[in-house]
């Protein structure tokens, strides 16, 4: 099958229909990301960067247009089966690790795997295989306020991995970083989207990393040119 693993076409979103506080935001965006591609998505704050990852991740719903992944359409599906398809395909990445402070870096990466109908063992094994790809197993038992904030966005990754999606969603997976930090652990990143042959959505600021991906994508005036 050679549907795209993402395929957004005339993708229309206002917010707060009829209220003074109306805001349309995206006016068809037509997006759509190859299967082990990884597409860059830049745009200026405000251009509905967010809105478009939310609706590519079956977190909202747009006004129009169509939304598939890996070739099958998702308008129109009940939340359940939206929020599985979610959980079955979808990994999100955002700038701020939102990593459950109470647990270890190990059991951020177990407790997504355990929710998905995994064994302890095999959720386990997995947490520890993506750590030491990125370079921090020394760091399994310790909790996120134990850890730098590049270690943070990689314990980030890989809960995010976790589950095996077919798409990874990204927000500005390195933008809380210092750049020096952020280049490296963007760099972490890329080689485990690399490995596992995931395809990415990836929004940054950032030219030089943006630079790195397959393909570079704009958002402006609602549509993405
Ligand atoms: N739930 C909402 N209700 C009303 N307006 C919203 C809502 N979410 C976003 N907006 C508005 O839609 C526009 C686009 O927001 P969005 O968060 O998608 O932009 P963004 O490109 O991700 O911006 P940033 O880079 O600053 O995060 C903004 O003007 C925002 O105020």
């Amino acid at each position: 099958m050679n549907s795209p693993m993402l395929d957004l076409a005339g993708i229309e979103k206002t917010y707060n229909r009829g209220q003074p506080s109306e805001v349309t935001v995206l006016r068809g965006a037509t997006l759509s990301v190859g299967r082990g591609e990884v597409v860059a998505l830049v745009a200026p704050s405000g251009a509905g960067k967010s809105t478009l990852l939310h609706i590519a991740g079956l977190l909202d719903t747009p006004d129009a247009g169509s939304v598939a992944l890996g070739g099958v359409n998702m308008v129109g599906l009940g939340d359940r089966a939206r929020t599985e398809a979610r959980r079955a395909d979808v990994g999100f990445i955002y700038q701020f690790h939102h990593l459950l402070p109470e647990f270890s870096a190990l059991e951020n990466i177990v407790l997504p795997q355990l929710a998905n109908g995994s064994s302890a063992s095999v959720a386990k094994a997995r947490a520890m295989d993506l750590l030491a790809r990125v370079g921090i197993s020394d760091r399994a038992e310790h909790r996120p306020a134990a850890l730098s904030g590049g270690e943070q966005q990689r314990v980030a990754f890989c809960r995010a991995l976790a589950n095996r999606p077919r798409l990874l969603l990204a927000d500005e997976p390195t933008g809380n970083l210092d750049p020096a930090t952020s280049d490296q652990v963007f760099a972490a990143l890329m080689d485990l989207v690399r490995e596992t042959g995931l395809s990415a959505l990836i929004v940054t600021h950032n030219m030089e990393l943006a630079a790195r991906m397959d393909r570079v994508v704009r958002l402006a005036a609602g549509r993405v040119v």
